[in-house]
């Protein structure tokens, strides 16, 4: 089992501090939701574990070696003249070298675009992809070399709720499968409810709370983050729902 610890992370922008004091720990095999405002800064916290990014602090691996991390950004070029096979190709090639691809490398971008439901997109030009096809496609490049650190930035933004859904489930079978540390930075706070073991609410640079998610997402943490009123309901299936009554009223706060 893989696991990531992060020990006082900082972050910032020229003068300008985003992450003063990130701490927590991150266990694999299970989704991890990385929850918090727009410009909290999640995609810096990404950045940062990545190593795209200098600051404070260190992030602490176990089970893993820093090549075998793979972070997707939110926006992913996909504007190369390729088809979606050959970038997959690209992508499991990355960091393998040469450029023959083995018995065990054409069974493992086969197995990939299988398991995203893409393999109908294999002779596609990337350009020529809808928003919510290239999302899939980036899913399916970060997973091909079998990563056991993914941090994932808004992987399901672009997905209809059938996909968003099939994907999400996809993921958490990956992290089961092999162990890994899996962060995905999520706005639906019903799709970390439903499919992410734990939660990270990042927020006045730094965690707010981390745990088991519905201990983490509670109205008074959404209120905090966000400034909204909620409850947990529970649909027909009986999983726990966010219902939103609406923003919160300040004076309250
Ligand atoms: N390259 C950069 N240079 C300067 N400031 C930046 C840079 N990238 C991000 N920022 C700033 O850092 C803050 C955090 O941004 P970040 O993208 O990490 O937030 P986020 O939580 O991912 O937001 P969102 O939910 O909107 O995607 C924002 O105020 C943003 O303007």
């Amino acid at each position: 089992m893989v696991s990531l610890t992060l020990e006082h992370i900082g972050a910032r922008y020229g003068r300008r501090d985003i992450l003063t004091e990130v701490s927590a720990p991150v266990q694999g095999g299970a989704l991890t939701a990385l929850v918090g405002a727009n410009a909290a800064g999640k995609s810096t916290l990404f950045r940062r574990i990545a190593g795209h990014l200098r600051g404070a602090g260190r992030v602490r691996l176990a089970g893993a070696e820093p090549h075998e991390l793979r972070y997707m950004p939110q926006d992913t070029g996909m504007s190369a003249a390729l088809t979606v096979y050959e970038s997959i190709i690209l992508a499991l090639k990355q960091d393998r070298g040469g450029w023959r691809l083995s018995a065990d490398e054409f069974r493992a971008v086969d197995a990939v675009l299988h398991r995203f439901g893409i393999s109908h997109l294999a002779d596609q030009q990337l350009p020529d992809l809808s928003g919510g096809q290239r999302q899939s496609v980036s899913i399916a490049q970060a997973l091909v070399n079998g990563p056991k650190v993914v941090l994932m930035d808004e992987p399901t933004s672009a997905l209809d709720l059938n996909r968003q859904y099939e994907v999400l489930e996809t993921l958490r079978q990956y992290a089961q499968e092999t162990g890994a540390v899996m962060i995905l930075a999520l706005h639906d706070l019903n799709q970390a409810m439903r499919c992410c073991a734990a939660t990270l609410a990042l927020g006045e640079g730094r965690i707010l709370a981390s745990g088991p998610t519905l201990e983490v997402l509670t109205p008074a943490l959404i209120r905090r983050l966000y400034g909204i009123d909620s409850r947990v309901e529970h649909c027909s299936r009986g999983c726990p729902v966010m219902i939103v009554d609406g923003p919160a009223d300040r004076a309250l706060a």
